[in-house]
């Protein structure tokens, strides 16, 4: 229970911390909107579904023929003529059928795609700030298991719906026009199976909409658990039990929300199940009686009754599917929540494009919150005139990361303006800014590729003898080479098959590749061995070459070589200098350059 909690609450604290997730419009006349595009194929389905409407109107008559007409006057060829429409019909329906359905799933998997590709689209265009806020695995749900979860209702409630009201408009017209007293007694019932319907739609609403709420929180516990960092740190701690017992717990809520919704179901479709005899019985009382007097014939009751059939099924039918459409509303809200979130960074409707960048940068009292009031940077500003190379130093959440991502907008200043060569970076196109920067960040992520995908990313028309004059230039040319099949070789998740300061030489290729007038470093702090430290910094001097570089700044090096060095602490710049100016105010950084720095310049 307690977990349960845990996880509803941070859950909500998700979506509350990402604000923009407010939904619009989660109506019956937007889930068919998903349909706007199919309309060719839509239009087949009623044809088809009204030529399979038409015939099976026939069958009865068919059997009315024969017990009226064929048997009591002996006329054999009708018979068989009968006998013959009654194989004939199956079949033609049958392959009506085939043509249908198939129709039926290209609609209804065309629509899921879309769905799917919308929601893709709409995740792509999120800024850092949702990803940082958001759990990947509930991420993944939504985009995958939300979508498959209203696949029964994308792929058949239009058909049916279309369908069923065919069949039930084609049987109403030939019930009243055989004979209109049997006909009225027949809806007698009718009231009886819409009464349950509201309640039923109702129940199963919420129990989806809490299934599905269950099936994220899984996603997003599994996502962090068998993650590599997550499965490090619950072997580290020996939590493999308590993370069990949370995972039962979720497993099984997920089990008992499913058995109480498909109960629901059943006890609504055994209702159903008994109201059709009911009507039947009604009519056979009914046209019985009028039989016995003679004034009905065997034949019309017996059609009468397969009529019934006819009616209180696709009555039953289309009534199931208002409730499939309102159980699918708890899911429908959560992909359309995603569908319908705004992007925090996006481009400007007036946005140009920046020109190649000499590299000046401004950054203009800028302020930046990531929660209302909670400022993590605070009137900021400083400049870096192109080549230069400006250092950032402070202590740990002084702000430092959330700078940095400001040159590429990863996230945009609250107040105050970052400008390139004097261009507002809100105010030109991300694609025009982001191809100007390149990020070298401490953790190098590689996808599950090879070596040579996860450097094209930086830049995919990229020949392979770039590549590798990259690579040379990275000092990492050798090493891939003598992987076992060079820059084919599969590298993991994470990268995990290549050591730290591997991972970092080929964040510093793919940099190299992607030649960009701005650098943006964060250094790393874990320690190298001395070797591969020399080979990441000789790559990064040569790097930096020309460019002008942002650097989260950890190494002596670089400190001492920087053309200005940015303090910050607690979101404010407190100095700014070059090192010896610096180091002579006893400030701030005279006291980090002692204890950050002292075991670097112990060893010089
Ligand atoms: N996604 C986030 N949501 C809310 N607060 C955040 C988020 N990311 C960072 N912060 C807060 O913003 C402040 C600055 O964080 P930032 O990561 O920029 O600091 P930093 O100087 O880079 O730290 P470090 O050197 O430890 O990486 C911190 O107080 C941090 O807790």
């Amino acid at each position: 229970m307690r977990n349960d909690a845990r996880w509803e609450s941070s859950r909500r604290e998700t979506l509350q911390s990402r604000g923009k997730a407010t939904l619009k419009d989660v109506s019956l006349r937007r889930i068919y909107g998903l349909f706007r595009g199919y309309r060719w194929q839509l239009g087949a389905i009623v044809g088809l579904a009204l030529l399979a409407a038409v015939m099976g109107l026939i069958p009865p008559l068919v059997m009315k023929e024969i017990i009226d007409k064929a048997i009591p006057q002996g006329d054999k060829v009708l018979l068989m003529q009968m006998i013959a429409l009654m194989v004939l019909l199956p079949l033609a329906s049958g392959l009506l059928g085939v043509w249908q359905n198939h129709e039926n799933t290209k609609v209804g998997q065309g629509v899921m795609r879309d769905l799917r590709r919308s929601l893709f689209r709409n995740l792509q265009r999120q800024s850092m700030r949702f990803f940082t806020d958001a759990k990947s695995g509930e991420i993944i749900q939504r985009l995958t298991g939300d979508v498959q979860a209203v696949q029964n209702v994308v792929t058949t409630v239009i058909v049916s719906a279309i369908t069923q009201a065919v069949i039930v408009l084609t049987t109403v017209i030939i019930i009243f026009a055989l004979d209109w007293r049997l006909a009225l007694l027949s809806t007698v019932i009718l009231p009886l199976f819409i009464l349950p319907v509201r309640k039923v739609a109702n129940i199963r609403k919420r129990l989806r909409g809490e299934t599905q709420r269950v099936r994220g929180d899984m996603s997003a516990q599994l996502g962090e658990i068998f993650g590599v960092s997550g499965a490090l740190l619950t072997r580290i701690f020996q939590q493999e039990r308590q993370q069990e017992k949370q995972f039962d717990e979720l497993n099984q809520k997920v089990m008992d929300l499913e058995l109480r919704l498909n109960l629901v179901g059943r006890w609504y479709g055994m209702v159903l199940g008994i109201l059709g005899p009911l009507g039947t019985a009604l009519i056979y009382m009914y046209g019985g009686w009028n039989v016995v007097q003679g004034t009905m014939t065997i034949g019309s009751i017996v059609a009468f009754a397969a009529y019934l059939g006819r009616l209180y099924g696709p009555i039953g039918t289309l009534l199931n599917l208002h409730v499939e459409v309102a159980t699918a509303l708890g899911v429908f809200q959560r992909i359309f929540e995603y569908e319908d979130m705004e992007a925090e960074v996006a481009d400007a409707p007036t946005a140009s494009e920046l020109p190649a960048a000499a590299g000046h940068i401004a950054f203009d009292r800028v302020s930046y919150a990531y929660q209302q009031g909670k400022y993590a940077l605070q009137d900021v500003s400083f400049t870096a005139l192109p080549g230069e190379v400006v250092a950032i130093v402070g202590p740990s959440g002084a702000g430092k990361s959330t700078l940095i991502g400001m040159l590429a907008r990863l996230y945009d200043p609250t107040e105050g303006t970052v400008a390139v060569d004097g261009c507002d970076v809100k105010e030109v196109t991300l694609s025009s800014l982001r191809s100007q920067v390149a990020f070298v960040t401490q953790e190098s992520f590689l996808f599950h590729a090879s070596v040579r995908e996860n450097l094209r990313f930086a830049r995919l028309d990229a020949t392979d003898e770039e590549l590798e004059a990259a690579c040379r230039q990275a000092y990492i040319h050798d090493t891939i080479a003598a992987m076992p099949y060079g820059y084919d070789t599969m590298v993991g998740e994470r990268g995990h098959r290549l050591s730290g300061g591997e991972r970092q030489r080929l964040a510093i290729a793919r940099a190299i590749l992607k030649n960009p007038r701005i650098l943006v470093l964060d250094e790393a702090t874990s320690h190298l061995d001395s070797e591969s430290e020399a080979f990441v910094q000789a790559a990064l001097d040569k790097l930096m070459l020309g460019r002008t570089t942002l650097v989260i700044a950890h190494r002596l090096s670089t400190i001492l070589s920087a053309d200005r060095i940015v303090v910050l602490e607690a979101g404010q710049v407190v100095e700014a200098g070059r090192h010896d100016e610096l180091l002579e105010r006893e400030g701030l950084y005279a006291r980090l350059y002692r204890t950050q720095f002292a075991k670097a310049l112990e060893a010089i």
